[in-house]
C-alpha cells in the first residue's frame, strides 16, 4: 500500500529550478532513501514534504490525504535533523514530551510512548539529564526518540549521521533501520553518502540536479543500473565508450568484452574494479600508473591509451610498480548502460 505519493513536484526559486518535475511513491513500511550530491535538491524536496518550503507545482499525498497545503504542524511526519535539533533548556524527558503536549495527547498515554521510546532507543537512565549533558550519539538517540514518540505516518531523516564518528555512524545505521523495522515506520532518508544508502535502504532513490535520475534496491542499482550517474556514484566504477557487436563490445584500446546484453553502435558500459585484473606482461596494452594499498585490496590506476582504468585485486603481496606493463583481464561480463543518456551527454 502506497504511504507517500509525491506527484511532479517543481521548486523554482527566483533564478533557477531546484527541482524538475520529481515524482517518487513510498510503500508503507518502506525504508526510502534519497542519495545524490550536493545541491541536487535533497533538502529542497525535504523542507517541501516537512511544509517548512511550498512547492512551484505538483501534488503531495500521505495516507490517502493530500497535504502539499497544509501547515507543517497540520502534517502527520516527524523529521530527525543532522543538528538533532534538541530543546537546550529541556531535559530528555522534557524534549521528548513537547510534540505529545503540544498535539494535547493524554498524561497516561503520554508517559506510556515515553517510556516506550526511552526503551527502544537505548536511552533508560538519561531521562533526566540536559541534552548537553549528552555525547553526540546520545543527543541524535533523544532526537530519535522525540520524532518516533509522535507516532508519525512518515519519519524524515536528514542526514542524521553525519556529525557522529564513522564507528558510532556504523552501530547508529544498524541500529535505525533495526527500529524502523520494529516499529512499522515508513521513512525517507536523505544522505550523500552512498555506502549509507545501499547499507540501509530497501529503496534508493538516485537524484542530480534536481532531477531524479534511477530508482531500485540497493543491488539493483549497484549491479546493474541504468545510468552512467548511478554506476559512478554508488561505489567506484569505469565508464567506457566501447562499440557494440552484439553480445561483445569494441573496448576504444581495441580488445573486445562480453557484454551483459544486446547492442550494436556506440554504446557506453560499467566495469568495476573488482571485475578487472592486472597481470604484468610486457606485451599487455596497459601500463601502471598508480598502486594504492587499500588493506583487503589493492587499487591500481592502469593507462591504456588514453583511457585510465581503475582495477581493485584482491590480496596484496607482491605489488606491481608503477611503469609496470599489464595485461588486463576483465571477469564476467561488461554491464551494458542506458545509451539515451550517452546520447545526451555526448
Ligand atoms: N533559497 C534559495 N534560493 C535560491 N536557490 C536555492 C535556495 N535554496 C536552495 N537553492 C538551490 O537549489 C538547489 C538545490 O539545493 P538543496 O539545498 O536542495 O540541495 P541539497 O541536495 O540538499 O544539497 P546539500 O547536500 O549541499 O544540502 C541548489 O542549486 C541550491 O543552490
Amino acid at each position: 500500500m502506497t504511504a507517500l505519493e509525491i506527484r511532479d513536484i517543481t521548486k523554482d526559486y527566483a533564478t533557477s529550478r531546484a527541482l524538475h518535475p520529481v515524482s517518487i511513491d513510498v510503500e508503507r513500511g518502506e525504508f526510502v532513501t534519497i542519495l545524490g550530491p550536493s545541491g541536487c535538491g535533497k533538502s529542497t524536496l525535504l523542507r517541501i514534504l516537512m511544509g517548512i518550503s511550498r512547492p512551484s507545482a505538483g501534488e503531495i499525498h500521505l495516507a490517502g490525504q493530500r497535504i502539499d497545503a497544509l501547515p507543517p504542524e497540520a502534517r502527520d511526519i516527524a523529521m530527525v535533523f543532522q543538528s538533532y535539533a534538541l530543546f537546550p533548556h529541556m531535559s530528555v524527558g522534557k524534549n521528548l514530551a513537547f510534540g505529545l503536549r503540544m498535539k494535547r495527547v493524554a498524561k497516561p498515554e503520554r508517559a506510556q510512548r515515553i517510556e516506550h521510546a526511552i526503551d527502544i532507543c537505548n536511552l533508560t537512565g538519561l531521562t533526566e539529564r540536559m541534552p548537553r549533558q549528552l555525547s553526540g550519539g546520545q543527543q541524535q538517540r533523544v532526537a530519535l526518540a522525540r520524532a518516533i514518540v509522535m507516532q508519525p505516518s512518515l519519519l524524515l531523516f536528514d542526514e542524521p549521521l553525519s556529525n557522529l564518528d564513522a564507528k558510532l555512524r556504523d552501530t547508529l545505521r544498524h541500529e535505525l533501520v533495526e527500529l524502523h523495522r520494529r516499529i512499522g515506520a515508513t521513512s525517507i532518508y536523505v544522505t550523500h553518502d552512498q555506502s549509507e544508502a545501499m547499507a540501509m535502504s530497501d529503496r534508493i532513490v538516485v537524484m542530480n540536479a534536481g532531477r531524479v535520475v534511477e530508482t531500485g534496491t540497493p543491488q539493483q542499482l549497484y549491479r546493474a543500473p541504468k545510468k552512467a550517474f548511478t554506476a559512478s556514484f554508488l561505489g567506484q566504477t569505469n565508464l567506457l565508450s566501447v562499440t557494440a557487436e552484439g553480445v561483445r563490445a569494441r573496448l576504444p584500446w581495441g580488445e573486445t568484452i562480453a557484454l551483459d546484453a544486446t547492442a550494436t553502435g556506440p554504446a557506453r558500459v560499467s566495469v568495476r574494479p573488482e571485475a578487472m585484473s592486472v597481470s604484468p606482461n610486457n606485451l599487455g596494452s596497459g601500463v601502471v600508473t598508480s598502486v594504492s594499498f587499500m588493506g583487503a585490496n589493492v587499487l591500481y590506476k592502469v593507462a591504456v591509451g588514453d583511457v585510465t582504468l581503475k582495477v581493485a585485486q584482491a590480496g596484496g603481496d607482491a605489488l606491481l610498480a608503477p611503469g609496470t606493463h599489464v595485461a588486463i583481464g576483465f571477469q564476467g561480463a561488461a554491464h551494458l548502460l542506458d545509451e539515451r543518456e550517452f546520447a545526451g551527454a555526448a
